[in-house]
């Protein structure tokens, strides 16, 4: 895919423009690029001969427009051309002027991001008016985020009462493209050369800039390195008992020791290190890049997650307005589940409301989406859980988004903005509103021990001190889960690993309704606890509760272990089943040497401070 280096690129160039340029060919687009480039001076004596000549054999004034078709077959001109773009430059800046053909074609190309536009020409015959493709391309134009649109109002010399006609023309342009407004609406004649390059003597009335000014003032949208810093989670590795978050950086750079948010959860962190593989530690990373977070301290992250500056943060929501170029035949339905990918996000999501559908061919809005395919939809869509996005009109490039149905591509385009929750219950609550009114946040605390070390005894006493302190709080305990969810199990390896991860996921839609989730299972592997805690999506905490083998069998509450021993139960942790303890646990309790008051005192004020709400 060629999108920034043309293969004609002059050294000296400073800056790029990446121009599109829309229009229907009767009005005058070709006209008006091969006269910007004669007007430049791009063109050779030889080609300008041959456009002057050809034109003249059929007794018409120059026809500028021949110039792309001939210039496609040489290579040795200041211009260079493919199907759709060509590079010149011109003082001292590199232009692309990228040819809109068949709008389908155009969106596609712009959309899988073959193209990214600063500017837009759009080409309007000033005779016939503002017609559908006009309001097609202003539609297009405003879809595809294109801010900078100059309007070349073409054919002015066709107009007897041109000044009238250029009043009442840019006044309806104006309106039909209130959603990008026109920088500049310039009355030109391509094929005369009127205020293309050079003020025409035939609009004294006109004072506005030429489309050589207009586009010399083109702003380049700010390269991926100079927008705000995204860094989309792929992935989250644990190394040396370091946790690195693998990402891509979207948008911006990083430097290690930066202060960043992590997103959905709104968790502050410090970005301690970077590392690359293989090279290992890097001061620094930027757009493009795939990068190793080493985040401070014990942080939950997972796929899906965005890291972002503190100041600098996208949006974040579960109710979603979208504008999606439909590939798919059908189009979406209310109620209708879909999946919505962004960055490495993956959520599902349900259409809310009715969509609607902006008919591409018809120019116009349709009031249900029925006929979506290839036109445009808007549709306001329910995530089951937070997305972070960023909207099209702050950085269309970071608001790119896929629908999928299925497995299948259903929509690709932009999030636009948080949808108004207010009208009909505010839609679901979510995890940060709850934390905001319980004032703590969520976390899995993982209690593993020996059978009889004390898991239970101190979860229950800890969560009533932490209820007693007005903290939402509750305890997912082997002993109930083995007598409900998980009575389908035994205790080989495999039926373990299955307790765990069904543990796993009961914390887990605790800790998402905002609770400090206390659970106490032997889970006596470190491979399953080590899958517990990557598969978490909140705060994870483990907890070894430590009593040596001799001390839970003396203790025996439940005479599980003189059973063991005679033989009546099989495969029991310690007797004969293994129990792997924590390498590195984030608190250990020595339940042989504290008492029950004691450890459930350390343990309390451990949860207190993961779960405090300056974290
Ligand atoms: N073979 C064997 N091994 C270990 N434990 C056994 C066994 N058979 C029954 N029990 C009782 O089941 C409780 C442990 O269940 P868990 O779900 O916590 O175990 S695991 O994490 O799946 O390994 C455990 O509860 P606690 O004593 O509270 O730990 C025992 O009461
Ligand atoms: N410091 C302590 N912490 C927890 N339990 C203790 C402690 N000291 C003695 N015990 C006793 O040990 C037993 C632990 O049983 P339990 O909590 O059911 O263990 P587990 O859930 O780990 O199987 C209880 O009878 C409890 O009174």
């Amino acid at each position: 895919m060629q999108t920034e280096s043309p293969p004609l690129a002059a050294a000296t160039a400073t800056q790029v423009a990446r121009i599109v340029v829309a229009g229907h060919v009767d009005h005058g687009k070709s006209t008006l690029i091969g006269r910007l480039m004669y007007d430049l001076g791009l063109l050779h004596q030889s080609k300008i001969d041959d456009v002057v000549a050809a034109s003249s054999r059929r007794g018409v004034a120059p026809e500028w427009s021949y110039v792309l078709d001939s210039l496609q077959e040489e290579r040795d001109q200041a211009v260079t051309i493919d199907t759709t773009r060509i590079w010149f430059t011109h003082r001292q800046r590199r232009y692309t002027i990228i040819d809109a053909p068949g709008h389908r074609q155009f969106l596609a190309n712009m959309l899988s991001g073959a193209s990214e536009a600063d500017a837009a020409i759009l080409v309007v015959d000033a005779a016939a008016g503002i017609g559908e493709q006009t309001l097609r391309h202003a539609y297009l134009l405003a879809f595809l985020g294109i801010r900078h649109v100059i309007v070349a109002l073409n054919k002015i010399d066709l107009l007897d009462d041109a000044r009238v006609r250029y009043g009442e023309l840019s006044a309806q342009l104006r309106d039909a493209l209130r959603r990008t407004p026109p920088v500049a609406v310039i009355p030109v004649s391509a094929s005369r050369g009127d205020n293309v390059a050079a003020r025409a003597a035939t609009t004294p009335w006109y004072d506005g800039p030429t489309i050589v000014d207009a586009l010399e003032a083109v702003r380049r949208v700010a390269p991926p390195v100079q927008r705000p810093l995204r860094i989309a989670v792929q992935d989250v590795y644990r190394r040396d008992g370091a946790r690195i978050v693998a990402g891509t950086v979207a948008g911006g750079t990083v430097a290690s020791g930066d202060p960043l948010v992590l997103l959905p959860a709104d968790v502050p962190v410090v970005a301690h290190r970077l590392v690359r593989w293989p090279d290992g530690d890097v001061a620094g990373a930027a757009a493009g890049e795939t990068i190793g977070v080493v985040l401070d301290g014990e942080r939950f992250a997972g796929r899906g997650d965005v890291l972002a500056p503190p100041l600098d943060r996208p949006q974040v929501a579960q109710r979603l307005v979208l504008e999606m170029f439909w590939v798919d035949v059908r189009g979406p339905l209310q109620n209708e589940r879909l999946r919505l990918k962004r960055g490495t996000q993956d959520v599902p999501v349900v259409v809310d409301g009715t969509p609607s559908a902006y008919d591409i061919e018809e120019a116009r809005t349709l009031g249900a989406a029925g006929d979506a395919q290839h036109n445009i939809v808007t549709l306001q869509v329910r995530a089951t859980s937070p997305v972070v996005f960023d909207r099209r009109a702050d950085d269309p490039h970071g608001a790119r988004c896929v629908l999928l149905r299925g497995s299948r591509v259903a929509a690709i385009g932009f999030t636009i903005d948080a949808a108004d929750a207010s009208g009909d219950g505010g839609g679901p609550v979510t995890l940060v509103e709850r934390e905001r009114r319980s004032g703590r946040r969520a976390a899995i605390v993982w209690l593993t021990g020996l059978s009889g070390a004390g898991k239970s005894t101190l979860a229950r006493a800890a969560e009533r001190e932490l209820f007693e302190r007005g903290i939402a709080v509750s305890v997912v305990d082997g002993d109930l889960l083995r007598s409900t969810l998980n009575t389908d199990l035994a205790f080989s390896d495999e039926d373990r690993a299955e307790s765990v991860r069904r543990a796993a996921a009961v914390a887990g839609i605790l800790a998402e309704t905002g609770h400090v989730v206390i659970v106490s299972l032997i889970s006596p592997f470190v491979s399953d606890r080590a899958r517990a805690r990557d598969a978490a999506r909140h705060p994870f905490y483990e907890v070894y509760v430590n009593a040596p083998l001799a001390t839970c069998e003396a203790r025996d509450p439940k005479g599980l272990y003189r059973r063991a021993r005679e033989g009546a139960i099989r495969s029991f942790t310690g007797i004969d089943s293994p129990y792997e303890p924590p390498a590195s646990p984030d608190l250990e309790l020595r339940t042989d040497t504290l008492s029950v008051p004691e450890a459930a005192a350390e343990l309390v004020a451990f949860v207190d401070g993961v779960t405090a709400p300056s974290r």
